[in-house]
C-alpha cells in the first residue's frame, strides 16, 4: 500500500500566540527537544512502511523552509520532503485540494495529514492498522482531555464498540464530548471526491452562507463524512499536546525528552559518573557544542541549544535555552525559555510557573494561570535594582531604563544584574512589552508603580531580589 503525508505548516500571519519566538523563527521550525517542531513529525513518518513522500503545505515564503528541507534530505534520506506554497491561506483542506494533482501523482492509496502545531508520540502505524481494519474514508487520532478544555478542540462523539464517529463539532460552544481530535488524520485518497463535493457545496451556497473561501477539514468535511458513516476515531493513550503559545513549547519539550528516554536514550545527556560534568537531574538534552560548567545543576526537562554557555553554580529546570544564550554564574532559570543570544547576568532568577493541563488559556477570570517566562532574541538591556523604599528619582530611573529598552527592541530582552543585587525581569509570550514583577515591595508600593507604568502603557509586575539594593 503506497502512502504519502502532508504536514500543514500554516504561514506567517498565524502563530501570533507564539510571539516573541515566532518573530525570529516560524513556529513549525522552533526547536523543541533539540529539533524543529516538525522534525518530530518527519521522524515519526519515516517509520511508516511504504511512506516515501512528505509535503509541507503552507503559505510561508519558499526561502523560509529551504534550510530545513536541506537538513531533512540529509537526515531522512529515504523520504522525499518538499514544500508546496499556497498563494494565500486556503484553509486546512484548501491547500490539499489545490495541490491534489501533485499529491495524487504516483497513485498513492492513503494520505496522512498532520497539523504542525502538536507534540505527539505519533502512533501512525497503529492508526494505519486500525484504518485498514475499519475501512472508513478517514481515521482521526483522538484523545481524551479534561471536560473544561474540550471546547477548544474538534470534539467527537463515537460509538464505543466500532469507533465510528457519529458527530463531529469543531470547537463547540457547549460541552459535547471530552474525546477530541488531535489534528492527525489518515485518509483514503478517495477523500478528494468528498472534498470536491464540499468545495462545490461551498461555492453554490455563496458568500452569504460562508464569508470566506477557505475549505476546512474540520468544518466542511468531517461533518458530511460522519453523516455518511465514513469517519472513525483511533483513540490514543499516549502523549499528545498542542503547541500554540510560546510557553507551550516547554511542556512539549518535556514530553519529547521523556519519549527519548524510552525510545533512544542515547540522545539524552548522561549523568556524570566521575563528577567531571554538571549534575544532571532527569531528562536533559545538551547540544554537543554547548559549554556547561561542571558546577551547575541541570534538569529535569531541559534542552540546551548549540553554543549556549552555562556558568558555574547555575540551576536550570523545565526550560529551553536557545542557541548562543549565556547564563552567567549562580543564576537560576525555571519554567522559562531563554532566547537566542540572550544574556542572563550573575545571580539572576528567571522564573515562570509550571503548566499542567492541555489548556492554552493564559488568564482565567483575570488571574494568570500559565506564565512560562520567555526572553526573545538578544539585545535590549534591562537593568533593575531594589524598588522597595527607593527614592522617587531611582524609581524613575528604573522606569526610564525599562521604557528605553522596550522601545529599542520590544521583542527582545537581556537580563543584567546591577552591581551587588540579584534581579529578575521577565517578558512574556503575551506581550513583549510587558515587564513582570513582584517581590519585596509592599502592595501599596506595587500599586503605585503599576499605576505609574500604566500611564505609559507599560506594565511592571514582577521583580525579585535576593540581595541588597545596588548603590546607584
Ligand atoms: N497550509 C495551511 N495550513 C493551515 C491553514 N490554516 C491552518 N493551518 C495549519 O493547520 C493546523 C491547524 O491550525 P488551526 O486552523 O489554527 O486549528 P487549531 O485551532 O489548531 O485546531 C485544529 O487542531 C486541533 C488539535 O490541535 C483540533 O482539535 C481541531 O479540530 C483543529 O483541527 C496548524 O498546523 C496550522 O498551521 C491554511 O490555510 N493553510
Amino acid at each position: 500500500m503506497t502512502c504519502k503525508a502532508i504536514i500543514l505548516v500554516g504561514g506567517p500571519s498565524r502563530g501570533t500566540r507564539f510571539r516573541p519566538l515566532s518573530l525570529n523563527v516560524p513556529k513549525p521550525l522552533f526547536p523543541v527537544a533539540g529539533h524543529p517542531i516538525i522534525w518530530h513529525h518527519l521522524e515519526a513518518l519515516s517509520k511508516v512502511e511504504g511512506l516515501k513522500e512528505v509535503m509541507l503545505i503552507g503559505f510561508f515564503e519558499d526561502s523560509v523552509m529551504a534550510r530545513f528541507l536541506d537538513d531533512a534530505a540529509r537526515e531522512f534520506p529515504k523520504m522525499n520532503v518538499r514544500y508546496l506554497r499556497e498563494y494565500q491561506a486556503l484553509g486546512t483542506a484548501g491547500g490539499l485540494y489545490h495541490f491534489r494533482d501533485e499529491i495524487l501523482r504516483g497513485d498513492p492509496q492513503q494520505l496522512f495529514v498532520l497539523n504542525a502545531d502538536v507534540a505527539c508520540s505519533f502512533p501512525l502505524s497503529d492508526m494505519m492498522r486500525f484504518h485498514n481494519r475499519h475501512r472508513g474514508l478517514c481515521t482521526i487520532l483522538g484523545t481524551k482531555v479534561a471536560r473544561e478544555n474540550a471546547n477548544k478542540f474538534g470534539c467527537l462523539v463515537a460509538k464505543p464498540d466500532s469507533h465510528e464517529v457519529l458527530h463531529y463539532v469543531e470547537k463547540p460552544e457547549s460541552f459535547i464530548s471530552d474525546l477530541i481530535s488531535c489534528g492527525i488524520y489518515l485518509f483514503d485518497c478517495a477523500v478528494f471526491n468528498e472534498m470536491k463535493k464540499a468545495m462545490l457545496n461551498k461555492t453554490t451556497q455563496g458568500p452569504y452562507q460562508d464569508q470566506d473561501d477557505k475549505l476546512r477539514l474540520e468544518q466542511d468535511l468531517f461533518g458530511p463524512l460522519a453523516e455518511s458513516k465514513k469517519l472513525y476515531v483511533y483513540v490514543t493513550q499516549e502523549f499528545w499536546r498542542q503547541i500554540k503559545t510560546a510557553g507551550s513549547a516547554v511542556p512539549a519539550n518535556a514530553l519529547y525528552l521523556e519519549q527519548y528516554s524510552k525510545t533512544c536514550p542515547d540522545r539524552l545527556t548522561k549523568k556524570s559518573i566521575d563528577g567531571q560534568g554538571p549534575e544532571i537531574v532527569g531528562h536533559v538534552y545538551i547540544h554537543p557544542t554547548a559549554i556547561v560548567d561542571p558546577h551547575s545543576k541541570i534538569g529535569p526537562n531541559v534542552t540546551i541549544g548549540p553554543r549556549a554557555v552555562i556558568g558555574k553554580g547555575v540551576r536550570i529546570k523545565d526550560s529551553i535555552i536557545l542557541d548562543n544564550a549565556e547564563i552567567k554564574n549562580n543564576s537560576c532559570i525555571l519554567h522559562s525559555i531563554i532566547g537566542w543570544d540572550s544574556k542572563v547576568g550573575t545571580w539572576a532568577r528567571v522564573e515562570g510557573t509550571p503548566t499542567t493541563n492541555y489548556s492554552t488559556t493564559i488568564t482565567q477570570n483575570g488571574v494568570k494561570v500559565q506564565s512560562v517566562t520567555i526572553l526573545g532574541k538578544k539585545l535590549g538591556s534591562i537593568f533593575t535594582s531594589e524598588i522597595r523604599n527607593l527614592p522617587v528619582k531611582v524609581e524613575k530611573w528604573i522606569v526610564e531604563k525599562a521604557k528605553q529598552s522596550v522601545a529599542e527592541k520590544a521583542t527582545t530582552s537581556e537580563i543584567t544584574t546591577a552591581s551587588q543585587s540579584s534581579t529578575e525581569i521577565t517578558t512574556t509570550s503575551q506581550s513583549p512589552t510587558e515587564i513582570i514583577t513582584t517581590s519585596h515591595q509592599t502592595r501599596k508600593e506595587r500599586k503605585m508603580l503599576k499605576e505609574k507604568l500604566k500611564e505609559d502603557d507599560l506594565t511592571l509586575q514582577h521583580v525579585r531580589y535576593n540581595k541588597s539594593p545596588p548603590v546607584l
